[in-house]
């Protein structure tokens, strides 16, 4: 129970509903006791009858108040018994509401090491399967636990007043269906989590497939794709059969044992009538009743048990990452002054998971307003130092400075604000195209998001679309191109008007006279702004005010176009590869 604990908080905070919750639970089974204790006195009342002790008026009279009370008495059971529901299953839905969003502000606080760490399936079941596991056990197993602990000491009160000896006889089948109950539970919930696992897995391979069918079909691997899949298929059917085999157990186990407890009361109760110890056979009819109303709540105490112990394991999995503290954190919450001076000295940075050392000891100085080009052989570092500037790492030596202020003692939040990030791969929501573009501009009117469109480069392909801007992209809608997503993307960042502009290999997918056009229009909007642009191509590194190349970490060439085409290097062979080949074009 100690994982569960961190729930107790909710507990506190919804304590007015659980508190009434409680009240309404006992005094809707104060109503139900009702029943048992007035079908005895019907049956005495018959019995006085057939006895000639009270007269046919009388009979009629206290039959028919019987009868009325019964009546009410469920009556109010059952509403307060549906308020019971509405209070305490409530109160279990807002717990989990309210979980699954300190989950998720949790996972959107986590640096991007964490997510390199776990698999997206394994966080999406903790905020999911595992938090409604979480559920069952703030909801229905404090209910079912209120419900049983009261009918338990008030069913057992009231038999025993009506006959002790009778009362013990019939309850002890009680605590072996307690357990038989709990152990049918626990293998109920292994067999589940398999079929659940299988579930997933095929969900996993069907979705595979479907995204990968142009593959399947270029291939020609459609027969065996389909085998894996009956195999798997089939699989997950065997487990499923496994799991209906034990479920199929419950009920007849329940069904046995109310019947050995009910031959019980039968039985002893009817020696007892024999030989006088009870006064009428109405006992028995009321002792039947209070079996049978026993039985769910002390089944329920083996399923609980089972509910209780599978939320502690759940819990247990969710608070792992509830504990685990942000690598990056915000160390600042005033405001801090953000401009585009941006000096990077002596950085070195390697990768935690990979332990690949991306940068080895970077030094160079952009001013606001200037424009600095990053080139290099692949996994030279180029994408690295963009991710630095935007704080999605922390260095491990040297240090990154804007406006003289170290990165870390800036306000996080603003600093983030204050960059328009384009990634190498442009990734773009389920969503229309205008709500893409938006996405870096909440409040961005549609005028707004044209401009941003026209200066990308993308307008005339958006107008295009029957639908234009409120085309929706991806799985429900269309499919862009490679370079059609990056310049969607690129309107994306500019929209803002961002301080600093932080273009990652970004125009590789449109050709060169696009781009040509396109950073014509970023030198226009990126006035007074700071732009570093990584590139595999002269043409978009040419302009800069200042162009680095990295090779394996470093910096081995440093200057603008002019002077580097100048000099023996990697730049000047690029150059000189780049444009004999649009010469020959
Ligand atoms: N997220 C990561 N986790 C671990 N290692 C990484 C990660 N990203 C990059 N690396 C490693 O760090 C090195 C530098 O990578 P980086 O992406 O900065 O290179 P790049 O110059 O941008 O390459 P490209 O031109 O192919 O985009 C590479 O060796 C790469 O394998």
């Amino acid at each position: 129970m100690k994982e569960l604990q961190h729930l107790n908080k909710y507990f506190l905070k919804y304590k007015t509903h659980i508190l009434l919750g409680i009240i309404i639970t006992i005094i809707a089974r104060l109503f139900l006791l009702f029943t048992p204790r007035y079908v005895k006195k019907i049956f005495l009342v018959i019995e006085n009858y057939f006895e000639g002790t009270i007269s046919k008026d009388v009979f009629k009279t206290e039959l028919f108040e019987a009868i009325l009370y019964i009546v009410g008495a469920a009556l109010v059971g059952a509403i307060l018994t549906f308020f019971m529901r509405q209070t305490i299953i409530n109160v279990s839905r807002y717990i989990e509401f309210d979980l699954k969003n300190e989950v998720y502000d949790q996972y959107q606080k986590l640096s991007l090491n964490f997510y390199k760490k776990n698999r997206t399936g394994d966080l999406m079941n903790r905020i999911t399967e595992d938090v409604s596991r979480v559920r069952m056990y703030a909801g229905p197993a404090i209910m079912y636990s209120i419900n049983t602990i009261t009918l338990i000491i008030m069913v057992i009160i009231y038999m025993y007043n009506a006959s002790p000896k009778l009362t013990l006889y019939t309850i002890i089948p009680l605590p072996i269906l307690s357990v038989i109950i709990y152990k049918l539970s626990k293998e109920i919930h292994n067999r589940s989590t398999i079929v659940q696992q299988y579930l997933s897995k095929l969900s996993t391979f069907t979705q595979e497939s479907f995204s990968g069918i142009s593959v399947i079909k270029a291939y020609g691997i459609e027969p065996q794709t389909s085998i894996n899949f009956k195999t798997l298929a089939s699989e997950s059917k065997e487990k499923q059969i496994d799991l209906a085999k034990i479920q199929a157990w419950f009920f007849p186990m329940m069904v046995l044992l109310i019947g050995t407890s009910n031959l019980f009361v039968i039985y002893i109760g009817g020696m007892q009538y024999i030989n006088g110890e009870i006064d009428s056979i109405g006992t028995i009819a009321e002792f039947l009743m209070y079996v049978n109303m026993l039985t769910w709540p002390v089944a329920t105490v083996g399923w609980v048990t089972s509910i209780v112990q599978q939320a502690e394991a759940s819990q247990k999995r969710i608070n792992e990452f509830l504990k685990i503290e942000p690598e990056i954190k915000n160390a600042v919450n005033t405001h801090t002054k953000i401009t585009g001076n941006i000096d990077f000295n002596n950085v070195h940075f390697t990768y935690d998971d990979t332990n690949i050392q991306a940068l080895k000891g970077i030094s160079f100085k952009i001013k606001e307003g200037e424009t600095l080009a990053i080139l290099g052989k692949t996994g030279s570092g180029k994408s690295t130092i963009l991710d630095l500037i935007g704080r999605l790492y922390d260095i491990d030596e040297g240090s990154i400075t804007i406006n003289n202020t170290e990165i870390n003692k800036l306000n996080l939040n603003e600093l983030r604000d204050s960059i328009g990030y384009v990634p190498q791969d442009a990734f773009l929501f389920s969503d229309t195209i205008k709500t893409n573009i938006r996405f870096g501009k909440q409040d961005a009117t549609d005028e707004d998001v044209i401009e941003a469109a026209k200066n990308a480069q993308v307008h005339k392909n958006i107008a295009k679309f029957k639908n234009g801007y409120d085309t929706i992209l991806g799985e429900r809608g269309i499919t862009l191109s490679g370079g059609q997503k990056q310049r969607v993307s690129i309107a994306r960042a500019i929209i803002k008007l961002p301080k600093i502009l932080l273009f990652d290999d970004c125009l590789s997918a449109v050709d060169t006279e696009t781009e040509e056009k396109i950073l014509r229009n970023l030198k226009k909007i990126s006035k007074g702004k700071t732009s570093i642009i990584v590139s595999h191509r002269v043409s978009s590194a040419k302009n800069a005010d200042k162009i680095i190349v990295l090779d394996n970490g470093k910096i081995v060439q440093e200057g603008t176009h002019s002077s580097l085409i100048n000099i023996d290097g990697y730049y000047k062979h690029l150059y000189l590869k780049q444009l004999s080949e649009t010469e020959s074009k």
